[in-house]
């Protein structure tokens, strides 16, 4: 997951491959909690690992219900409609889909078994409704209090004496997930005989409903429902846990993807995304509708969905979008790309999410340079006539953050030169799809030019690779120590006894080095070398080998394969010379000697390898002095490179250096 402050997504061009979706979340909550309400276990397989699914997780654990993982899968052990702890303050984050259905549950539970829960979450959880909810429970003897403002969140469930009696009276027209909660919960009374719940005012989001009922029948509750206003739970429902059940990939999540085939993928090689398809219990599925009617072709099996490119530019469309109003975020970034005006009507419900989306959606495409009109209910949106590179500022709205990772494809619009777009705080993606961005870059492509890097070049021991790292962190973007390359080449010659002037040989064992890099370093043929890399000898055998053009030229092809999305720093010798001369920021690094050299011998000392201060002094002027001083690649500051001199600046004041000078360079 990126936890950066901002993602920089570069101009995106082409998307190909397959994507396989995490588990729906609206499915993956529903299933937790009604297998915390039955007896007996439930293994639960495929679940949603997020933000929203882990409060839920904890919520359940804290009311003292079982859940372990059992190899892949999730076992729950159920409650059985009983409480086995009857006080407990339960933070539920910005997860709607836990704080309402855990609302109504625990309050019929404490009123019908004595208990005292409070119900709590992030300020934004705090200024979403839940009056209609918390109505329909008093209606039938819930005590419930709100904490804080009268109609929101915090709550706190006590006492009371839940009856059935008339039928409860429930408002649909603002979040169908009042109703759901209701479901979900009322069969914990159905022991005293049949309850029914009137909707009133026409139901929004009725296929959220549909997952709910064809859940609780899943879980061995059969409701009656009369049209989308009457729903009869009977009398002794009880909950039934299926034993094992599998969750479907989340088909809110899937429209990105759909989305991206529309814009970007070909007919040859269409974008597969598996978790998903014509069987879907989800009304999100109905996206691809949507795309359709926009140009998307699709392909589709029961799980499964391919998408290609068909009209181009995307057709604008006119939509009633109440039966998908999650994805329909999507339908409004690919509006960008159409041939006129889209208009999504009927979406009231956005105001009163994770954040006001109607106003959120507009004010950031107005940024890109769309035009947006927007009422209490539905938003326009015209296509830009001039692209703008854009900070798209998130809410901590993951849907924000996800969906408009699509305005990255403005090249394809006609963007002259194509802009790239930031995404803020790209973290809020774990509430529903924790490596959203990871998956993206998976499937995209671009012109390996439009991937910003960033070098770093200096002298032995300037401080160059703590530089590079603690940058990439920051960005987000892959690192590149190139003088691990030498270093690995050096190490795998002296094992091999090549001596250091056998060009040939060495640009041979250069050229197939098995190397690999992950979070714990550098792997030579399946070894851990990370620290024997760092041996003085192995830098100074590097620093002769590197000095044979046909060794140098073995390892180019491995360097600029690391130039991936979103971006690289690396760092060496001669990056910004040699190896990436187009990079949009170059930096010489310097320091004097004797503070390179104490540097290094604090560094060895630290490592548990014995060094003596002068001797490190000798020799890395030695290599220095043999790194300048050779024909190929010489070490020395690319043209236009940005000197720092970081002998009295601390680690954290010379990435902000770095990152100042990549901000001046940035059009945002
Ligand atoms: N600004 C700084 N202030 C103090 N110490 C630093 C600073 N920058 C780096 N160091 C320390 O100096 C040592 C050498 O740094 P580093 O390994 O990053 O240098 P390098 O230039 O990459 O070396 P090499 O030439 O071997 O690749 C490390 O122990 C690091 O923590
Ligand atoms: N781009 C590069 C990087 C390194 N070298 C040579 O490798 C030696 C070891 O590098 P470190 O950065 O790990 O110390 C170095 O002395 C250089 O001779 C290079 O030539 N080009």
């Amino acid at each position: 997951m990126y936890a950066t402050e901002f993602l920089d997504l570069p101009p995106l061009r082409a998307a190909a491959g397959t994507v396989r979706l995490p588990g729906s979340k609206s499915i993956s909550n529903r299933v937790l909690l009604l297998a915390a309400l039955s007896d007996g276990a439930t293994l639960i397989h495929d679940l949603l690992d997020s933000d929203d699914t882990r409060v839920m997780i904890t919520a359940l654990k804290q009311l003292g219900c079982a859940v372990e993982p059992q190899g892949e899968a999730l076992r729950v052990t159920g409650l059985g409609g009983r409480l086995a702890v009857r006080e407990a303050q339960l933070f539920l984050g910005n997860a709607g889909t836990a704080m309402r259905p855990l609302a109504a549950s625990l309050a019929l539970l404490a009123g019908l078994h004595g208990g005292r829960f409070e119900l709590g979450g992030v300020p934004r959880m705090h200024e979403r409704p839940i009056g209609d909810l918390v109505d329909a429970l008093r209606q039938i003897g819930c005590q419930i209090d709100y904490l804080g403002n009268e109609g929101y969140p915090p709550l706190r469930l006590a006492g009371g004496q839940p009856r059935v009696g008339a039928p409860i009276r429930v408002r649909g027209d603002v979040s169908s997930q009042f109703l759901t909660a209701l479901l979900l919960a009322l069969p914990l009374l159905s022991h005293q005989g049949e309850l029914v719940i009137e909707v009133e005012g026409e139901l929004i989001s009725k296929p959220y409903v549909e997952i709910t009922l064809n859940l609780l029948r899943r879980f061995g509750v059969e409701v009656a429902r009369d049209g989308w206003s009457r729903f009869t739970i009977p009398a002794h429902s009880r909950y039934r846990s299926p034993g094992d059940i599998h969750v479907e990939g989340d088909a809110s999540s899937a429209s990105y993807f759909i989305a991206l085939g529309a814009l970007a993928a070909d007919a040859a090689a269409p974008l597969r995304i598996e978790g998903v398809g014509a069987d879907s219990i989800q009304g999100d599925i109905r996206f691809v509708e949507a795309a359709e009617a926009m140009g998307a072709q699709v392909r589709q099996g029961p799980n499964w969905l391919e998408v290609w490119r068909g009209a181009w530019p995307l057709k604008a469309l006119d939509l009633d979008c109440n039966h998908i109003p999650d994805a329909a975020m999507t339908l409004a970034v690919m509006a960008l790309y159409a041939s006129g005006p889209t208009r999504l009507r009927n979406i009231a419900s956005w105001r009163v999410k994770e954040t006001d989306r109607i106003t959120a959606m507009a004010t950031e495409l107005r940024k890109l340079g769309a035009g947006v009109s927007e009422g209490p209910d539905f938003i326009e949106v015209t296509p830009p006539a001039a692209w703008q590179p854009a900070a798209i500022r998130t809410y901590d709205d993951h849907r924000i953050a996800m969906c408009f990772s699509l305005a990255a494809f403005n090249g394809l619009a006609g963007a002259r030169p194509p802009v790239p777009v930031r995404i803020l705080d790209p973290k809020c993606v774990a509430k529903t799809f924790p490596d959203y961005f990871e998956t993206l870059f998976g499937v995209v492509t671009t012109d390996p030019a439009d991937i910003p890097v960033i070098t770093i070049d200096g002298p032995t021991a300037s401080g160059k690779g703590t530089l590079a790292s603690g940058v990439a962190q920051k960005l987000g973007y892959h690192l590149l120590d190139s003088g691990a390359l030498y270093r690995a080449t050096a190490l795998a010659a002296q094992r091999a006894g090549i001596p250091a002037d056998d060009e040939a040989r060495l640009a041979a064992l250069a050229a197939a080095l098995p190397l690999h890099f992950d979070e714990q370093g550098v792997w030579l043929d399946g070894e851990n070398v990370t620290d024997a890399l760092r041996r003085e000898e192995v830098g100074a055998l590097a620093s002769q080998i590197s000095a044979h053009p046909a060794v140098r030229c073995a390892l180019t092809g491995l360097q600029l394969a690391f130039r991936r999305l979103p971006g690289l720093v690396a760092d060496g010798r001669d990056m910004g010379t040699v190896i990436f001369p187009d990079a949009p920021l170059k930096v010489f690094l310097t320091a004097s000697a004797a503070t390179r050299a104490e540097r290094r011998h604090k560094q060895l000392i630290s490592k548990g390898f014995s060094a003596n201060i002068d001797d490190l002094l000798q020799d890395l002027e030695a290599r220095d002095a043999r790194d300048r001083s050779r024909s190929t690649a010489p070490l020395k500051p690319a043209e236009d490179a940005m000197s720092l001199d970081n002998s009295a600046l601390s680690i954290e004041a010379s990435v902000q250096q770095v990152l100042d000078w990549w901000q001046q360079r940035r059009p945002f």
